[in-house]
């Protein structure tokens, strides 16, 4: 053997030595890294990749970070679709009520329950619903209206055909978001019927009211188009359309906001997130107009307070919400307006307190009538209860079977309301 052989065979013995002792140092490493719980995955695989020195590893890990980053995006905008398309469909159906409001004949006919329902109240259903069934389509939907009578009533059934096949967003992309034109007047028919679910406690389900405030409506006063998403009875998105609120979230909520409504300068979305804050902006004819943030005012002092209450006297007790006023030293007159409205507006701090004293004691609020509202308070910084002081619960059904009244306030004054609403029922 030569000398030159002997050297070589040394240095591949000393580097198959080297090799084993990194590799038993790498396994060392290597389990200790997994026993810490304070390393996480891509830093594993980036020790990994060192100690391997493999350069597809270093593109896997590049790889998994970037996906964990984007998940966390996706997360911080969870809803981030349900929220647009709800925010156009209303913009969309508002469009058409608003169409309705400045007739003279709104083809008002009368429910079951005798409460009046118009062609506005149908069409704008028609076109919410067509636009969630087009961008999601087993989520479940329960809706104020259904078809029967437009089915016995041809006239009535064409009237809302007209409106709603010639009611569009003047953007077309928006109107493509939102699954473009219904087929004819029978389809029309089928989708207002697709807001029959029962609701419930499991999966994804709409609520709408198509028009909130009807009496209002056909008084010329406040009304809302309202839609929310439910996901295992939880609130998770709320839209509020108010064609009659003014747009300015600063202009203070004067005595007559309830009548008198006007066109100019008037008409707001309010909308929320579960756990991303409420939003207003300008109520559009095409796409979105930008949002911006709002809060409920701080009450610092009761007696510069102001409370809100319903127009009709069957919806909520006005004797009891004064004498409640009266002793938590509110000197202000109540605001009485229409529909979900009251929501939004103490949401922007236009107004503070709003109370619903039961009238009856058989009559279950329905859910379409306060999911949005609801959410988009308490991502106000307010709470939102029944009389008792429980969280509205929208799991069982369609109605708040489970809840008799509402009172919503900021956070801070919420528990001093319930009180003095207790001690004022207890005395009735
Ligand atoms: N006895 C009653 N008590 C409470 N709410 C009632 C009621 N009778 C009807 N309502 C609901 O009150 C809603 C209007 O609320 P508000 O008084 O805040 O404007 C109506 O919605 P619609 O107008 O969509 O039918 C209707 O569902
Ligand atoms: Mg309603």
């Amino acid at each position: 053997m030569t000398v030159d052989k002997i050297k070589q065979q040394k240095k591949a013995s000393s580097h198959t030595f080297y090799s084993k002792i990194l590799f038993v140092f790498s396994l060392i490493v290597l389990i200790l890294a997994i026993f810490s719980s304070r390393i996480s995955f891509p830093r594993l695989s980036l020790i990994a990749s060192h100690l391997t020195g493999s350069a597809n590893t270093i593109t896997a890990t590049s790889r998994s970070t970037i996906t964990t980053t984007s998940t966390q995006k996706m997360a911080s905008s969870q809803y981030a679709k349900e929220l647009e398309v709800a925010q156009l469909a209303v913009q969309r159906a508002a469009r058409l009520t608003k169409r309705v409001f400045h007739e003279k004949a709104k083809g008002t006919v009368s429910k079951d329950d005798k409460s009046p329902v118009t062609i506005g109240d149908f069409g704008a259903q028609a076109l919410i619903i067509s636009a969630l069934k087009a961008n999601f389509p087993s989520d479940e939907i329960v809706a104020e209206e259904e078809a029967a009578q437009l089915r016995e009533d041809t006239p009535l059934r064409d009237q809302i055909w007209e409106l709603v096949k010639s009611t569009k967003l003047d953007d077309e992309a928006a109107e493509q978001l939102l699954g473009g034109a219904i087929k004819d007047a029978d389809a029309m028919l089928e989708i207002i019927d697709q807001g029959n679910s029962k609701g419930g406690a499991k999966g994804r389900i709409w609520t709408i009211d198509p028009i909130d405030g009807t009496k209002g409506f056909l008084r010329g006063g406040q009304y809302a188009v309202c839609l929310g998403l439910m996901v295992d009875g939880d609130v998770k998105v709320g839209v509020l359309g108010c064609p009659n609120l003014p747009v300015d979230d600063a202009a203070p909520l004067a005595a007559d906001i309830g009548t008198n409504a006007t066109d100019e300068g008037r008409g707001v979305i309010f909308s929320a997130v579960q756990g991303q804050g409420a939003t207003s902006r300008p109520l559009g004819t095409a796409g979105l107009a930008e949002g911006k943030s709002i809060a409920m005012k701080p009450i610092t002092e009761m007696s510069n307070a102001s409370f809100c209450e319903s127009v009709e006297a069957g919806h909520s007790d006005q004797g009891v919400a004064g004498q409640i006023a009266q002793k938590l030293g509110i000197t202000k007159p109540s605001v009485r307006m229409d529909s979900q409205a009251k929501y939004g507006s103490i949401a922007r701090g236009a107004g503070d307190i709003y109370l619903r004293l039961p009238t009856s004691k058989s009559y279950q609020e329905k859910i379409w009538d306060h999911a949005a509202g609801d959410l988009i308070v308490r991502e106000a910084g307010g709470q939102v209860t029944d009389v008792s002081g429980n969280r509205l619960d929208f799991s069982v059904g369609r109605t708040l079977a489970e809840n008799k009244g509402v009172i919503a306030a900021p956070a801070a004054v919420h528990d001093q309301v319930i009180k003095v609403v207790q001690e004022v029922l207890g005395q009735q």
